[in-house]
C-alpha cells in the first residue's frame, strides 16, 4: 500500500526526513506519532503526492511516484484533514458536501444526479449522520463536521483513507463517537494510516504504530512491540506508565 525507501527530505537547511523507511501493507490499519514539527505531515504530504522527498522513493499503490501521474493515485487516496475542512462550503446542504467527494470537486455547480445523492445519504448513513443530511454543513457541530468528512472520503471508495489529526477539536463525548466511527471502517476494505497527538485514539482496529522523532523514525511495527513505555520516553521525552485497556492505550506521566 505504501513504501517509504530511505525517504529523506530537507528544506534549505532544514532536515525535516532523515532516512525514513516503512512498508504499509494491505491489511494492515497505521497510526504515525510524533511531537510538534517532528515531521509527520511531511510525510503525510509525500504519500499524497504533494511533496517529493530529497532522496529515496515513495511507492504508494504499487506506483512509484515521479514516474506516474500522481492525481491517478490521489482519486484512490481519502484525505482527511483540518485543512481540506476549511475549503468545504458551510453554506451547502451536508449530504451535497459529502456527494462532492465523489469526484474530489469542492463544489456542485451542476444539478447533482439523484442516484448520487442516495449515495451520499447512504455514507452519512454509514457514519450515523444521515439525520443531520440536509441541514447545512455550518449549522453542525465540529464533531459532525469530521464525519460528515468521512462520509466525503468514503464516496470514492479509497483504497487508503489518511487522517490528519480527526479528533483535534472535539469534546469527549464527540471524540469518543467519532472514535467508534472509525473503529468499524474495519467492515472496509481500506487501509488506515492515522496522524494523532493523542495514544488513547489508538483504537482496536490499529495494528502497527510508527514513532517518529526529529525527523528519524525510532520504531515501527505491531503496536503492542513500538508502543512500551521505553520508545514514548524516546519519542516525548517524558516517563511515562503505559496500560492497555479493551486493546487501546492509556498512558500515566510519572
Ligand atoms: N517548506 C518548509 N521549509 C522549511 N521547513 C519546513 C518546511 N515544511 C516543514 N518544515 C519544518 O519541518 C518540520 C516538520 O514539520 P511537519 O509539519 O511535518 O511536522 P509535524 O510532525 O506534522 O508537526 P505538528 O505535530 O506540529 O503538526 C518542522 O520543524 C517544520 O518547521
Amino acid at each position: 500500500m505504501i513504501d517509504l525507501n530511505h525517504v529523506s527530505l530537507r528544506r534549505e537547511e532544514t532536515q525535516i526526513l532523515d532516512d525514513v523507511t516503512l512498508t504499509v501493507r494491505k491489511d494492515e490499519h497505521w497510526v504515525l506519532l510524533g511531537r510538534n514539527g517532528s515531521g509527520k505531515t511531511s510525510i503525510l504530504e509525500m504519500i499524497n503526492g504533494y511533496v517529493f522527498p530529497s532522496s529515496g522513493t515513495v511507492k504508494v499503490l504499487h506506483s512509484i511516484y515521479g514516474k506516474v501521474d500522481v492525481r491517478e493515485i490521489r482519486r484512490k487516496i481519502g484525505y482527511i484533514s483540518q485543512s481540506l475542512m476549511d475549503k468545504l462550503a458551510l453554506s451547502d446542504p451536508v449530504w451535497e458536501v459529502v456527494a462532492t467527494g465523489e469526484f474530489g470537486y469542492l463544489r456542485f455547480y451542476e444539478q447533482i444526479p439523484e442516484d448520487l445523492k442516495e449515495k451520499a445519504m447512504r455514507m452519512l448513513a454509514f457514519v450515523k449522520l444521515e439525520h443531520r443530511g440536509t441541514h447545512l454543513l455550518g449549522t453542525l457541530s465540529q464533531g459532525e463536521r469530521k464525519k460528515a468528512m468521512l462520509a466525503r472520503a468514503l464516496m470514492a471508495d479509497p483504497t487508503l483513507l489518511i487522517m490528519d489529526e480527526p479528533c483535534s477539536g472535539l469534546d469527549l463525548f464527540e471524540r469518543e463517537q467519532l472514535l467508534v466511527t472509525i473503529n468499524e471502517l474495519n467492515m472496509k476494505s481500506v487501509t488506515l494510516f492515522y496522524v494523532t497527538h493523542h495514544m488513547e485514539e489508538i483504537m482496536p482496529l490499529f495494528t502497527h504504530v510508527a514513532l517518529l522523532e526529529q525527523g528519524k523514525l525510532i520504531a515501527a511495527g505491531p503496536k503492542r512491540d513500538v508502543l512500551t513505555e521505553e520508545n514514548i520516553r524516546l519519542a516525548y521525552n517524558v516517563n511515562v506508565d503505559l496500560e492497555w485497556h479493551q486493546d487501546r492505550p492509556w498512558i500515566r506521566v510519572i
